[in-house]
């Protein structure tokens, strides 16, 4: 059996046993989701953190490529209580370290109560807790790297569903879950997904119905093109956004982004629609939240566990935004129509565009 150390910012080391061998480095979060593994392992939004599932045996169903989110696997590094062979050797063969048999309900209770935070990971037959700890050592805290959406983006523009008939969506690429794309596809949407940092003309080029700012990860408030980008449409575009695309709306629009403790992360968040008081159970990856809409945006959803904003509606502007993730993957289906407000919204545009004598 191979030897694992998890060295955490509060000075603790934990010993686990290896399943996939490796350094790594990230911060230390964790999920409640009891299923969907294989969509949260493969979802860019974890780049650079190290995932904890809190759900004690991962891997109960196998490991199958259709579900994944990317074509990679994003987190640092995996820490369970019990892994299967078949996500072990899914790890290892990605490269990403993986530990089990830890008392994750420490590793969650740990978070819940200090917050996320950095940790290093050291998994091999002759690894020592100073490897662990130096990799902690050499962790960066989440917003300082400012780099990240070079690392989830494409590097070109790509276009999907050229032969449908329905609106054109510019969806820029933070970190994006290959099942938005889907969802959008779904609806006979023609997409063009675009890298991060595309300029003003390459969306122009594009002629969008809608701008789409997609997930992703680390701190919106390092993602400054995006945010650019958002200002430069708003008035003659509709603009959506997922997770991380509602925060860097709000900050284009005024509004203020903060760190949470340790963030939403699950299958099962619930959410209250505040104009119909329905309450919708959602899926959940985030750290970071709107804590100020500004004065160009209005929050019509909350999460009832904590009222922070899970939905965003513009004001003068065409701006729908969802802090949860709309497209499920894993997780409950209850807001799919989502994206049928979003192309709605696009197509009311499009047709306002015709010029009365047509
Ligand atoms: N899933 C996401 O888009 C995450 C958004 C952002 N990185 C956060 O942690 O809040």
């Amino acid at each position: 059996m191979t030897e694992a150390y998890v060295a955490l910012e509060d000075g603790r080391v934990l010993e686990g046993r290896g399943r996939a061998p490796g350094t790594a480095r990230g911060e230390l979060v964790f999920t409640t989701a009891y299923t969907g593994y294989e969509e949260s392992l493969t979802d860019p939004s974890y780049e650079e953190q190290v995932l904890t599932f809190s759900y004690p045996l991962i891997g109960n169903y196998g490991v199958r490529e259709e579900r994944f989110e990317d074509d990679r696997v994003h987190p640092r590094a995996a820490l369970a209580k019990e892994f299967t062979e078949d996500v072990a050797e899914w790890l290892e063969s990605e490269g990403v370290p993986a530990v089990d048999h830890l008392d994750t309900r420490e590793v969650v209770t740990t978070i819940r109560d200090g917050g996320a935070m950095k940790c290093g990971i050291a998994v091999g037959e002759d690894v020592t807790e100073e490897d662990a700890k130096e990799q902690l050592e050499a962790c960066k805290a989440m917003s300082d790297h400012t780099e990240i959406g070079e690392q989830v983006s494409v590097d070109e523009v790509e276009v999907y569903g050229e032969d449908n008939d329905g609106e054109t969506v510019a969806l820029v690429d933070c970190g994006a879950k290959g099942s938005i794309v889907d969802s959008l596809l779904a609806r006979d949407a023609e997409v063009h997904v675009l890298p991060h940092d595309a300029s003003v003309a390459d969306v122009e080029a594009v002629d969008p119905d809608v701008l789409f700012i997609s997930n992703g990860p680390g701190d919106p408030v390092n993602f400054e093109q995006t945010i650019h980008l958002v200002e430069e449409f708003v008035e003659d575009t509709p603009v959506a956004g997922i997770c991380l695309g509602q925060q860097i709306v709000a900050e284009a629009l005024g509004g203020t982004t903060e760190k949470m403790d340790f963030g939403h992360r699950g299958v099962n968040q619930p959410v209250l629609d505040l104009a119909s008081g329905q309450v919708v159970m959602t899926t959940q990856n985030h750290g970071y939240t709107v804590a100020e809409p500004g004065e160009h945006l209005e929050v019509t959803q909350i999460n009832v566990n904590d009222d922070t904003p899970e939905g965003i509606d513009g004001i003068e502007y065409d701006v729908i935004t969802r802090q949860y993730h709309p497209e499920a993957n894993p997780g409950p289906e209850d807001t799919l129509d989502f994206f049928d407000d979003v192309l709605a919204m696009a197509d009311s545009r499009s047709e306002q565009a015709v010029p009365a004598d047509d």
